[in-house]
C-alpha cells in the first residue's frame, strides 16, 4: 500500500536537438526584456553566441562563474545585473553557472532561464549553494528554481568525454538516492529508473563516439529526470559524503560522485533492497554497486579518491565531518564502516555487492 506526499515543481522544459532556436520565444514567455547572460570564463564564446541570438534583449555577458559560487562572485553578478537593468538571467553551462544564476535569483527574484551543458541537474532544483569564507552553505528557496530550461543536446557535444561520464554518474547518484529517500514517492521512482536507464545506455555510447547525437540526447534526457529527483526528494549518505569531500577537501564535484557512489550503495545495500534491485535493473546488471563501479571503470572514469587529490591522512577528518549533521539514510551511520568505506573509495577497491 502506498503512502506519500508529492510536490510538483513549477518549471518549463523545452527539450530537443536545435531547441536553442526557441530562446527568444522563451524569454518573451517569461515576460522579460533584458537578459544578463552567465557563463564560466572558458565558455564565454557560448555566452556571446547566446547574447547575439538575443540581440536587443541581451543586457550583457558576465563570464565569471566558478564552482561552488563564491559570495564575492555572487555579489558582483548581482550588482552587474542591477546596473544593467537585467530583468532575467540566462545561464549557459554546468552546475557552476546555474548556481551563479541561482545566487542572483535568491537576492533579486530575477527569473532564470537555464541552458545546461553538463548532466549535474542543478537546473531542476530549488537548491542553492554559496561559499563564504571557505564554507559552502546550501539551502532551498523556490525563487532559485529556473523558470525555464532549454535542453539542447547539440550544446553538450563539446563536453569532453571524461567529464560526460563523471557528470552522467553524478546524475545517476541523484536517482539512486532518490529511490531510498525518506520522502520518496512513486513518480520520482519512475523518473529515477527511467533517468538511470537512459544514462546507462548513453554513457558507453558517448565513450565510443563523442558526438553520437542519440546518446547525447539520451544523456541529457536522463540528466533532466535525475535532476528532477534531486529537486523533489531528500538525498542520503552518498550526497553527504560528496558534500564533505567537495566542501572540505576541495575535490572535483562529478569525479567525487563517481568514485563514492558504488561504495555508498554497497553500504546501503542490505538496508534498501528494493532500491538496489531497481538501480541494478535500470543499469541492466545484478548488483547496483557493481553496476555503477563498472560504468565508471569500463568507461575510463577515475575510481579512486587518491587519483583526484585526496590525501590518505585526511580520511579520518573526512569521516568525522561525514558523521556530523547526518542526512537521513536507510542504514544508520556506523563510524568504523564509514571509515572503511572512505578507505575503499580512496584506494579504488571494487565495492562489495
Ligand atoms: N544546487 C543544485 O541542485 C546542484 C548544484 N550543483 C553544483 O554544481 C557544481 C557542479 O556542476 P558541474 O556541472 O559538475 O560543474 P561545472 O559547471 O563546473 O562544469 C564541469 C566541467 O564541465 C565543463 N563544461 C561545461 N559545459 C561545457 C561545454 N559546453 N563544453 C566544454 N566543457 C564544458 C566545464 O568547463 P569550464 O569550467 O571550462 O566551463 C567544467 O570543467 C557544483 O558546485 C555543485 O555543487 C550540482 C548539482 C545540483
Ligand atoms: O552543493 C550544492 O550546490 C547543492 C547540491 C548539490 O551539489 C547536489 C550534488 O551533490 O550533486
Amino acid at each position: 500500500m502506498k503512502n506519500f506526499v508529492y510536490n510538483g515543481q513549477p518549471s518549463r522544459v523545452v527539450f530537443g536537438a536545435g531547441s536553442l532556436q526557441y530562446l527568444g520565444r522563451e524569454i518573451e514567455a517569461l515576460g522579460a526584456n533584458k537578459a544578463l547572460v552567465l557563463s564560466t570564463p572558458e565558455q564565454r564564446a557560448s555566452a556571446e553566441m547566446i547574447a547575439d541570438l538575443l540581440g536587443s534583449r541581451a543586457a550583457g555577458v558576465f563570464d565569471r562563474a566558478v564552482m561552488h559560487v563564491p559570495i564575492e562572485t555572487a555579489r558582483e553578478a548581482r550588482e552587474i545585473a542591477r546596473k544593467l537593468g537585467a530583468d532575467c538571467a540566462v545561464a549557459i553551462g554546468g552546475g557552476s553557472t546555474t548556481g551563479l544564476g541561482k545566487a542572483i535569483a535568491l537576492d533579486s527574484g530575477l527569473p532564470i532561464l537555464a541552458i545546461p551543458t553538463t548532466y549535474a541537474g542543478s537546473e531542476m532544483t530549488p537548491i542553492y549553494g554559496i561559499t563564504e569564507a571557505g564554507i559552502k552553505k546550501t539551502g532551498k528557496d523556490a525563487r532559485v528554481l529556473p523558470r525555464t530550461v532549454i535542453y539542447d543536446p547539440e550544446l553538450s557535444l563539446s563536453l569532453p568525454v571524461g567529464m560526460s561520464i563523471t557528470s552522467g554518474i553524478n546524475a545517476i547518484a541523484h536517482a539512486a538516492e532518490g529511490l531510498y529517500a525518506v520522502d520518496g514517492n512513486p513518480i520520482m521512482d519512475l523518473m529515477a529508473k527511467e533517468g538511470m536507464a537512459a544514462l546507462g545506455r548513453a554513457l558507453p555510447a558517448i565513450k565510443k563516439v563523442a558526438n553520437d547525437m542519440t546518446a547525447r540526447s539520451d544523456a541529457l534526457y536522463g540528466a533532466w529526470l535525475c535532476g528532477t529527483v534531486l529537486g523533489n526528494v531528500g538525498m542520503a549518505l552518498h550526497h553527504k559524503l560528496c558534500h564533505t569531500l567537495g566542501g572540505s577537501f576541495n575535490l572535483p564535484h562529478a569525479e567525487t560522485h563517481t568514485i563514492v557512489l558504488p561504495h555508498a550503495l554497497a553500504y546501503n545495500a542490505a538496508a534498501a533492497p528494493e532500491a538496489m534491485l531497481a538501480i541494478a535493473g535500470a543499469l541492466n546488471a545484478k548488483s547496483a554497486a557493481q553496476a555503477v563501479f563498472g560504468l565508471a571503470k569500463d568507461n575510463g572514469a577515475p575510481v579512486a579518491l587518491r587519483d583526484i587529490g585526496m590525501k590518505e591522512s585526511d580520511l579520518d577528518k573526512a569521516c568525522d565531518i561525514a558523521m556530523q549533521n547526518q542526512y537521513p539514510n536507510p542504514r544508520p551511520l556506523e563510524r568504523a564502516a564509514i571509515r572503511q568505506l572512505l578507505q575503499d573509495a580512496f584506494e579504488g577497491a571494487r565495492p562489495g555487492s
